[in-house]
């Protein structure tokens, strides 16, 4: 009897053994597993009392992003949990195989710190502004438990803190490229940023290496100079002009520095600005260690003397920088021009623009150097023919040379032909006269009015020998910045 009773039980216990098994097995393949999870945290939500955190994209005032929902919203977007998440966005990353996840709007993260469950909402709400025109604002909700709160909230926050600064040095900061959108009172953020990809670099540029060589060393002493600004009372920041005739380089070279500082770069275009204090705005939503272009400044200034309700005034209080030296951080500001002729010389004075950077037109030096980066030629026979119809004077812009080389780019020879060509019919039109009259620095530019450091490629320009005469007394007045190789003459300082 005793027997048979083991025997029962033992079957007992194993069909319930096995029936545990097959139900575990069935909620596992069946994923019905989850729909259990969810039931079981649901239950456990609903017997305690939460507290709702909010982190807004902007600050209160409307005026400046909220670092930290940036920080939260890249912790998030890290977390290994993110994929059980549903409406997770999916989109390639830098490489061509990286796959990179984003919270979508409106969804539900989990996340577990010290044993206690936390959830996050990456809420989006539309707001209706005309007729076919929305905005959305955002915030990161953080729900816990308030039993949970005194023990993990700060530490928590700070957990998020370190491990998205880890995570931003381990990657060496994304670059990006922010461009203002259209004035509208009722939106917070002004800017629309993408990763920043374009291709130039200082050691892409057919420049005098000197002179790359001294803007480099400019912006490295600058950057090193916050103590010495501050002690002067002066605002920390430099301004760099960048002129010269169109294809020369200048939209290149601002990318080329904003890659060698690893800064964002916001590019105003003043069409979309409504008004000065738009303008002031804007200035304010930048971020740290940023680069703040305004590309073809003479032409707004020239078209007409109030862009869209952008006074005179409101560019010069914008290029002083006042207002982007609230938070004292290092700005490093560029204007670009296709010539300073019909600039009021107030608007380049030093401390509105400290370094004057002049763009010019191709030379013998700058075509070896494109010559050597697009056609792979150190020297050719034909260079000495280019190299002679350059000394009488004829020239093209490098992006005209570029051009001509990228499309002939099979044939060396029948590349430096086609220049060779297209130098000679522009000698023969008569072009160089036009350039030089209209964009070349005048003695009076460089060295008179404008004021600042003037800086140009030493070989571009036949400067008047008066004009050095007068650039060294100028020199021995101030004193002198010397590039590696002693070459100063191109270099003003007043
Ligand atoms: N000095 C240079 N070195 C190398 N490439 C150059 C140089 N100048 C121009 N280029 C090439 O020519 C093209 C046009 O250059 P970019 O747009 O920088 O000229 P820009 O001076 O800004 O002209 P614009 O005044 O019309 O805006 C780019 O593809 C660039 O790579
Ligand atoms: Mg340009």
């Amino acid at each position: 009897m005793f027997a048979i009773s083991l025997v029962v039980l033992f079957f007992v216990i194993s069909g319930i053994c096995l029936f545990l098994l097959i139900l575990r097995l069935f909620l596992y393949r069946t994923a019905l597993i989850h729909v259990v999870n969810k039931w079981v945290h649901w239950i456990e939500d609903g017997m305690h009392v939460h507290q709702i955190f909010k982190v807004p994209e902007f600050n209160h005032d409307n005026f400046q992003e909220n670092q930290f929902y940036g920080q939260v919203f890249t912790y998030l977007n890290s977390l290994a949990s993110i994929e059980n998440s549903d409406f997770t966005n999916l989109f390639s990353g830098k490489k061509s195989n990286d796959i990179i996840l984003y919270l979508d709007h409106n969804q539900t993260i989990h996340d577990t710190f010290l044993g206690a469950r936390v959830s996050w909402k990456n809420e989006v709400n539309d707001q209706k502004l005309g007729e076919d025109q929305s905005c959305c604002r955002r915030t990161l909700l953080l729900k816990i438990k308030k039993k949970d709160k005194r023990r993990i909230l700060r530490p928590y926050l700070q957990h998020i803190h370190n491990a998205v600064s880890e995570d931003l040095q381990q990657r060496k900061r994304e670059v990006k490229l922010y461009m203002n959108t259209q004035y509208d009172h009722r939106i917070n953020g002004r800017w629309n940023s993408i990763p920043f990809t374009h291709p130039s670099t200082f050691d892409t540029m057919a420049m005098d290496s000197d002179l790359k060589y001294r803007i480099k060393s400019d912006l490295e002493s600058f950057l090193k100079s916050k103590q010495y600004y501050h002690r002067l009372g002066r605002i920390w920041k430099r301004s760099y002009l960048l002129y010269g005739p169109s294809g020369t380089g200048k939209s290149s070279f601002v990318a080329a520095m904003a890659k060698l500082l690893n800064y964002d770069v916001y590019e105003i275009d003043l069409s979309r600005v409504a008004d000065d204090s738009d303008l002031k705005m804007l200035l304010l939503q930048t971020s740290n260690k940023s680069v703040i272009v305004i590309e073809d400044l003479d032409r707004f200034m020239n078209d007409n003397k109030s862009v869209r309700g952008v006074s005179f005034s409101g560019v010069s209080t914008f290029m002083d920088g006042i207002l982007s030296s609230c938070r004292g951080d290092e700005k490093i500001m560029i204007f670009t021009m296709n010539s300073k002729d019909k600039i009021d010389s107030s608007l380049l004075r030093p401390g509105r623009i400290d370094v004057h950077i002049y763009f010019p037109m191709c030379n013998f030096n700058s075509f070896k150097s494109l010559a050597n980066s697009y056609l792979g030629i150190r020297d050719h026979k034909l260079f000495p023919r280019v190299e002679e119809i350059f000394q009488t004077g004829a020239t093209m812009s490098p992006a005209e040379v570029g051009e001509i080389m990228i499309v002939n780019r099979s044939s060396p020879s029948r590349a430096l032909k086609s220049v060779i060509t297209a130098l000679q019919t522009n000698a023969a039109t008569g072009w160089r006269l036009s350039e030089s009259a209209s964009s070349r620095p005048s003695a009076e530019e460089s060295g008179g009015e404008s004021g600042g450091v003037f800086w140009k490629d030493k070989d571009s320009v036949p400067v008047a020998k008066e004009v050095r005469k007068l650039y060294g007394l100028l020199r021995l007045k101030s004193g002198k910045i010397s590039g590696p190789s002693g070459h100063d003459s191109e270099m003003i300082e007043r």
